[in-house]
């Protein structure tokens, strides 16, 4: 691995640079090599050719800056190993463990927790720590036991905690974590508080969803709201709304707004960050009679929908009955080019037209592109 600097101190990218902290082993930054125009290029290109059909439609991508590109990962999740007698967080290779605590994309905030806790944890090979976990100023320690482990350590916190950025730290019992992280039930509070605020003042807690560039993100959201322009009469829906971000934009226009989300304690957030919307809690899919029960109101001319689902893109019974309920335009913000396009090439042939998608880089130095798709329902036309 090569180690080098820019004159200025900083870290250089580029062709077999690797910045201070980057083990060139690590897959994670899978462009790190590229300069930022390269990885730009490339995504565009992946973008137009897993989406070709409306390769005409797609508006240049809005990108990170420089200094945006780096320390921008304030959501980790990392495997947790003993070596050499020391507590390492990294990722898997193998069966071995690579840490990644110095990793220069981890926000100052994550490298900070990790050094203290490293420093912390009990000297203890019989802890069964398996996992940690950072959302923003929330983190968990996830524990392979049902049985709490000794915790007169915690002490250390009152010292270094709120240095290191940290306002909370859990510790979750999950036995059978693995696959997924975190389960409903054994979440316990070592120290601090329960709920952090981010740069914007919206509420979240551990196990939140949150988007890494809160920037480019707010531009997303830009974008859609100018699109849909929700007003005074119209119903807004708002599926896979998480800690309800974009509940309060649709909101301050005055329409009526319902969001629905999976995980509890999103949902308990969503309630606090946009007061006034309907909220229901369960999958998209399970929630639709309630949903055509907040739409019964508003004509179909006023109906308008945001969604944001995850990696696997609408579930089916959700595609299905989004024509159905006739909403005038839909705004799709998607992590998957390819679940994208499905749901799209669906759209279209059930009545929509794809006016414009927009790429953001909300994960540079990564192959991963966000693309926010605006729909128009062909009986909106005049
Ligand atoms: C890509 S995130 C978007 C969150 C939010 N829109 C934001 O930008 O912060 C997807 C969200 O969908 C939720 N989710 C996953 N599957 C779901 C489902 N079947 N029904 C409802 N919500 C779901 C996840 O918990 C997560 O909060």
């Amino acid at each position: 691995m090569r180690i080098e600097t820019t004159p200025t101190g900083g870290p250089a990218f580029g062709e077999g640079f690797f910045p201070r902290g980057c083990s060139s082993l690590c897959r994670a930054c899978d462009h790190r090599s590229l300069s930022r125009e390269e990885s730009e290029a490339q995504k565009r290109g992946w973008l137009a050719s897993k989406l070709a059909p409306w390769a005409d439609r797609l508006a240049p991508l809005e990108g990170a800056t420089e200094a945006e590109s780096l320390g921008y990962r304030d959501r980790v999740r990392l495997h947790v190993r003993r070596i050499d007698g020391r507590w390492r967080f990294g990722m898997l290779r193998g069966d071995e463990l690579l840490p990644l605590e110095d990793c220069p994309v981890h926000s100052s905030r994550v490298r900070r927790s990790l050094a203290l806790l490293s420093r912390i944890l009990p000297d203890d090979p019989l802890l069964p720590l398996a996992f940690y976990a950072q959302s923003g100023a929330q983190a968990t320690l996830i524990v392979k036991s049902r049985t709490r482990p000794d915790l007169t350590w915690t002490k250390g916190l009152d010292e270094g905690g709120v240095e290191s950025g940290l306002e909370g730290l859990w510790l979750h019992l999950h036995p059978s974590a693995g696959r997924r992280l975190f389960a409903n039930r054994e979440w316990i509070l070592l120290w601090g508080q329960r709920r952090s605020q981010d740069s914007g003042g919206l509420v979240y807690g551990p196990c939140a969803f949150q988007q890494l560039l809160p920037r480019l993100y707010e531009r997303s959201l830009d974008e859609a709201e100018a699109f849909l322009a929700p007003c005074m009469g119209d119903g807004v829906v708002d599926l896979y709304c998480g800690n309800g971000a974009s509940l309060a934009r649709w909101l301050r226009r005055g329409a009526a707004v319902v969001g629905v989300e999976l995980s509890g304690e999103a949902m308990e957030n969503a309630a606090v960050n946009g007061p006034g919307a309907s909220l229901l809690r369960g999958c998209c899919a399970e929630r639709i009679p309630q949903l055509d029960s907040f739409l019964s109101p508003h004509a179909r001319s006023r109906r308008l929908a945001y969604v944001n689902p995850p990696r696997t893109g609408l579930e089916p019974e959700v595609a299905r009955w989004l024509p159905r309920a006739g909403f005038r335009r839909i705004a799709y913000l998607s992590c998957s080019a390819g679940t994208l396009r499905r749901d799209m090439t669906f759209l279209e042939e059930a009545g929509y037209d794809v006016l414009r998608l927009r790429p953001y880089d909300f994960f540079p130095r990564t192959r991963h592109v966000e693309c926010l798709a605006l729909l128009s329902s062909r009986d909106d036309r005049p």
